[in-house]
């Protein structure tokens, strides 16, 4: 496997005397596609929020590159390459699909002033340009007069993640990104995603569609009640028995294991 681009050391994440996240570990691979799943409240949420700066950790550490970056404010880790896109698409949704994609680049302006002045001011800024650039870059060039309101969900969703690339990440954190899409416009995210791939973006994703996380993704890091239970391939993550008892509980996980050896026999 290649050389880790982010890795958690041991890390513990306590809400007063509830602990949320109890010692985990694990690497993300650079160039990797490493799929975050888990139950309901098993803390992937929060394992993103200590990532990308929302929380510092109680214990443990995590480091880009092999440098520890817990006492980094969000904007310093953007900086450093971490980006972020969010569960629920927080577009603007009646500023234009450009205007979108170049409040991501607020990170890079200093401030929000310091970006819309240019634009303002002269109208193609070289904000704008970078902006209209990548959405072509993507594949988005139709869309970038358009008020973001009037376009479908699916179109909404690749421009929240263009917006995330706008800042030019190592690795990009996905909170469920598929969530709320049909088949069709999922299987179309997933080449999105795979062309950010291979342009040398390592992706972190949290999603429940085990579907888009087995074509997607190559590595797995799947959490129960705030523990790691699995780190290794996708191919065999959904044979794993820790996996299985926590998705299905116990006596469902053996019934479906009881079930694999049996087709396997016949
Ligand atoms: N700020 C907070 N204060 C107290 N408890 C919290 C806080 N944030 C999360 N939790 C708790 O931590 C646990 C893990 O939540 P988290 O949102 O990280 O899970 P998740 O795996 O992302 O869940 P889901 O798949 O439902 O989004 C939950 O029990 C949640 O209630």
């Amino acid at each position: 496997m290649s050389a880790s681009l982010l890795s958690l050391h041991a890390v513990s994440k306590n809400f007063g005397g509830l602990a949320v996240i109890s010692d985990v570990s694990f690497d993300v691979p650079q160039g990797s596609r490493t799929a975050l799943i888990g139950p309901n409240g098993a803390g992937k949420t929060t394992i993103f929020n200590l990532i990308s700066g929302v929380f510092a950790p109680s214990e443990g550490e995590i480091r880009l590159e092999g440098q520890t970056i817990d006492a980094l404010p969000s904007r310093s880790r953007i900086g450093l390459g971490i980006a972020r896109s969010f569960q629920n698409i927080r577009l603007m949704p009646h500023l234009s699909v450009v205007e979108n994609v170049m409040l991501g680049q607020q990170s890079r302006a200093g401030n929000l002033a310091g970006m819309l002045t240019p634009l303002s001011l002269f109208g193609r800024s070289k904000y704008r340009r970078e902006a209209e650039d990548l959405l072509e870059s993507m594949g988005l060039s139709t869309y970038p007069g358009e008020v973001v309101a009037t376009l479908p969900y699916g179109i909404r969703k690749k421009i929240e993640v263009v917006r995330a690339l706008v800042a030019k990440p190592k690795i990009l954190l996905l909170d469920e990104p598929a969530a709320g899409l049909n088949n069709t416009e999922t299987a179309n995210l997933r080449d999105f995603l795979m062309t950010i791939s291979q342009s040398g973006v390592t992706l972190l994703v949290v999603e429940h569609d085990m579907s888009l996380v087995r074509s997607l993704c190559d590595h797995a890091v799947v959490l129960n009640f705030g523990r790691k239970i699995y780190d290794g391939s996708t191919r065999t993550v959904q044979e794993d028995p820790a996996v299985l008892e926590a998705y299905l509980g116990t006596r469902q996980a053996e019934k479906t294991r009881n079930q694999a050896e049996a087709d396997h026999v016949a």
